[in-house]
């Protein structure tokens, strides 16, 4: 499916967006394996989220959708978990792979988990390898890719040094130690997202934090819970973007989550002097969340790089178009993980700005851009990635003449209503 998106004169109003999908995929997930009923509410109806529905019902979990954005997982404890009747299918979800082959390391069963094309060419090797060594069966195509293969069993506690700085990585081994006979300590090089940690301990599981150094324990059981799922931080990304880069505009966007973990993108666009405000702040599960009201800005270049990254991995996109229109130049480095995304995401920005008319270049381990440089339209490929779909179609309010995007149905695996929410603004 194409679309096509002409220039904004301004954008104006209020929107909520929705859920966190890294939060409604762990809701499903520890909502499953805990005793008593998980209610979930402003949960994420997308793709993603649905195959890991999906993958817990081929469980046995009753899973029931009660509306628009609230479901209720009927849990089955621990060891409530049935063996799968077929291959469970993670579609174009890295995250759904990856915390899955944690879990399905402890079952009392074996199971195969597979995904699309794109996911089917991501790295699983970074949970093989430690799993293996906390004692799990577990083997993959050519020891790195999907189909997964995993004889559940008794899993060990292990000290883990990540090699690279990954919540998927980091998750998957906490599950996986749910299930162990003994702790696991696991060391990030740089912290990432923390909503595993925050969302099992609001479930009675145990951690111990200290810094990027988290001991991981075997649990008896887990107890469900209410569950607010805040607005992703990662889809608020698109609109804030847009609120800094059109004409006259101010946008609000409502209960966004502000996880500090999750919030580089904030401090990168103040710092290249973005005019961001946050109000109404709260907490629920130990998740921040409040209002962010975003008006056009004068940005200039910055560096974006080290620790910052795995807090804004996947808005380095659209940070790269709101860098082509900032004074001077931005360099984005230390984010070679950008290549084992849904796409290459280094190449595929590289391509479709350019496309666009932008002043950008590659380099091993992101980007260099020089701005500001006036974008025309022009025809861009999604590549099948949700993220560069809706970069492409921000950039096509503040281009000259029309932006096609083809490939644009990718959009529903984290954002379906993307694009009435952009309309609704245009009013
Ligand atoms: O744990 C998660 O929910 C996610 C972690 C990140 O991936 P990595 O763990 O591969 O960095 C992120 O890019 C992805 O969109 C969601
Ligand atoms: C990388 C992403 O997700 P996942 O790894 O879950 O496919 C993303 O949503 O940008």
């Amino acid at each position: 499916m194409k679309i096509t998106i002409t220039p904004a004169r301004r954008l104006a109003g209020e929107i909520r967006v929705p859920g966190d999908k890294s939060i409604s995929h762990r809701s499903i997930m520890l909502g499953s394996i805990a005793r008593g009923d998980t209610y979930i509410t402003h949960f994420l109806m997308s793709d993603d989220c649905l195959s890991t529905i999906l993958a817990f019902k081929q469980m046995g979990v009753p899973i029931e959708i009660t509306g628009p954005e609230t479901v209720t997982v009927k849990g089955q404890g621990l060891r409530g978990l049935k063996a799968p009747n077929a291959t469970i299918d993670a579609g174009n979800s890295g995250t759904t792979a990856r915390l899955l082959a944690g879990l399905l390391s402890g079952q009392s069963f074996s199971s195969t988990i597979t995904g699309d094309e794109s996911l089917r060419r991501r790295p699983m090797d970074r949970v093989i390898i430690p799993l293996r060594k906390m004692g799990a069966d577990i083997s993959g195509v050519q020891d790195r890719y999907l189909p997964l293969s995993i004889k559940g069993g008794t899993l060990k506690g292990i000290q883990y040094h990540m090699p690279v700085a990954s919540a998927q990585v980091k998750s998957c081994l906490i599950l996986a130690t749910l299930y162990a006979d003994s702790p696991s300590r696991i060391y990030e090089p740089t912290s990432s997202r923390n909503h595993t940690e925050l969302m099992l301990q609001a479930f009675g599981g145990r951690l111990d934090i200290n810094g990027n150094e988290i001991t991981a324990y075997p649990a008896d059981q887990l107890y469900g819970q209410q569950v607010h799922v805040p607005g992703d931080i990662s889809s608020a990304a698109f609109f804030i973007t847009a609120g800094l880069l059109v004409p006259n505009s101010t946008i609000i966007l409502k209960g966004v989550g502000l996880n500090p973990t999750r919030t580089g993108i904030l401090e990168v666009y103040k710092e290249m002097g973005g005019s961001i405000a946050i109000e109404n702040v709260s907490t629920s599960g130990g998740e921040k969340m409040g209002d962010i009201i975003v008006n056009t800005s004068h940005l200039k270049g910055t560096v974006i790089g080290g620790q910052l990254i795995p807090r804004l991995i996947d808005e380095i996109p659209v940070i790269a178009l709101a860098a082509t229109q900032a004074e001077g130049t931005t360099t984005i480095k230390d984010a070679q993980e950008l290549k084992v995304k849904e796409s290459d995401r280094i190449a595929t920005v590289v391509d479709i700005l350019s496309r666009l008319g932008a002043s950008i270049e590659a380099t091993d381990d992101g980007m260099v851009i020089h701005g500001p440089t006036p974008l025309k339209g022009n025809a861009v490929d999604s590549f099948g990635d949700h993220r560069l779909a809706m970069m492409a179609a921000i950039a096509g309010l503040i281009a000259r003449g029309e932006t096609t995007i083809s490939g644009w149905e990718c959009v529903n695996i984290s954002f379906p209503g993307f694009y009435d929410m952009l309309k609704k603004l245009q009013n």
